[in-house]
């Protein structure tokens, strides 16, 4: 008769099987669910493209976050090499793989919130927009999953372009008949994560003591930053609003020219997209004043979406903020952004509705 260690070591030899890193009978996952069970209450989160530049620093970092109890990796490639590596961290949340379009379901049922960094990254010389052919069909496939399997999950979307990515989701939902534009927020996180620090670097402040609203998208003249609303409040010569604006509106192409077609922002990406899953997973658990800058449905402009700073709460952005008083400089960028997302919206929407 196999004595009880031996039982257990037997279990353990299943999970160093790849095979075994998704649900099934006899896994170690079993055990996993039950401790998840047994554990601390905590959310249900899936990463989709979790195999790539972001999506692997962000499980990691999603690995260390005690609100996570449950953590699912999803990715066409290498989706139980990075979750046998994750699993080895000795932090609460259990961590279970799944590989290719046929595990879609299995990875997303009964998730609270779902991130998506999968598709392709910019190249030096790229737009953003140029990734639309690759990176619509992408959104597309992993939203019908969502909208089938954890409709009621809050979606964080971080593939570009942002602007119509949004709209695309917005659209696969609306055709599923779940669309609740509270829970889907396109990711600006990482332009407020900047706008802090280089408008820290100008001030010479600590930049966690920094706070820049960001509004209108994520892309190029999209990117708005307000610095008349910087907190703590303070001014800026015109030099000064000229040279921060630019810089945080490119960025990303910064990032993108310095790795010289190796890809684009991925650990300040992990590092601002974990920030915001964050204040997501607490405005979820029902903590108070939870505001961060996100790309949303919004009746704030005339334009259906747009960035703005929202009210995190348990059913997802339960308050958008108006944009509140701005300087003549931020009201003709306000004029600039508008004029390129609207066209990237549009041509986000129409993709699924033609
Ligand atoms: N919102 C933002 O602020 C922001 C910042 C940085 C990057 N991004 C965007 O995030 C995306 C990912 O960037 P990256 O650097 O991690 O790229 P990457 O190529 O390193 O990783 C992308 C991952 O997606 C996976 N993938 C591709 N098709 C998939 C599918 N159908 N289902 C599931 N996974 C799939 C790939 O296998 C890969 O592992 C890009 O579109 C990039 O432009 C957005
Ligand atoms: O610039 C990119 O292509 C990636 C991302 O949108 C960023 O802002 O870093």
């Amino acid at each position: 008769m196999q004595s009880e260690a031996n039982f257990r070591i037997s279990k353990i030899s299943a999970h160093l099987n790849p095979s075994n890193f998704q649900m099934g009978e006899n896994s170690m996952l079993e055990q996993a669910e039950c401790r998840a069970k047994g554990g601390a209450p905590g959310f249900k989160v899936a990463i989709l493209g979790a195999a790539g530049g972001i999506g692997q620093s962000l499980a990691m970092l999603m690995k260390m976050n005690p609100l996570v109890s449950v953590l699912h990796l999803y990715d066409v490639v290498n989706a139980h090499g990075v979750t046998a590596d994750i699993s080895h961290m000795d932090t609460g949340a259990v961590v279970r793989g799944f590989l290719g379009q046929p595990q879609l379901e299995d990875a997303l049922v009964g998730m609270d919130l779902v991130v998506i960094p999968a598709g392709v990254p910019r190249k030096p010389g790229m737009t953003r927009d140029d990734l639309f052919k690759i990176n619509a069909g992408i959104v597309r496939t992993l939203c019908e999953g969502i909208a089938k399997c954890c409709p009621n999950a809050i979606v964080n979307l971080i593939s570009n372009p942002v602007n119509s990515t949004v709209p695309i989701a917005a659209e696969v939902f609306k055709k599923a008949g779940t669309y609740d534009p509270k829970r889907l927020l396109g990711v600006t996180m990482l332009d407020v994560v900047r706008a802090n620090t280089f408008v820290a670097e100008v001030l010479g402040l600590d930049p966690r003591e920094v706070s820049v609203p960001v509004v209108g998208g994520h892309a190029g003249v999209t990117i708005l930053p307000l610095l008349s609303q910087v907190k703590p409040p303070c001014s800026f010569t015109s030099e000064e609003c000229e040279y921060l604006t630019k810089r945080i509106q490119d960025g990303g192409t910064e990032v993108v020219q310095a790795k010289a077609g190796a890809g684009s922002a991925t650990l300040s990406m992990a590092y601002a997209a974990v920030k915001f899953a964050d204040a997501c997973l607490r405005g979820l658990r029902g903590d108070a004043n939870i505001v961060e800058c996100a790309f949303v449905a919004s009746q704030v402009t005339e334009l259906p979406f747009f960035a703005t700073r929202v009210r995190l709460g348990r059913t997802g952005a339960e308050e958008i903020f108006q944009l509140g008083p701005m300087n003549e400089y931020e009201r003709a960028g306000l004029v600039e952004a508008k004029k390129e997302l609207i066209a990237s919206i549009e041509k986000g929407a129409s993709f699924i509705s033609k």
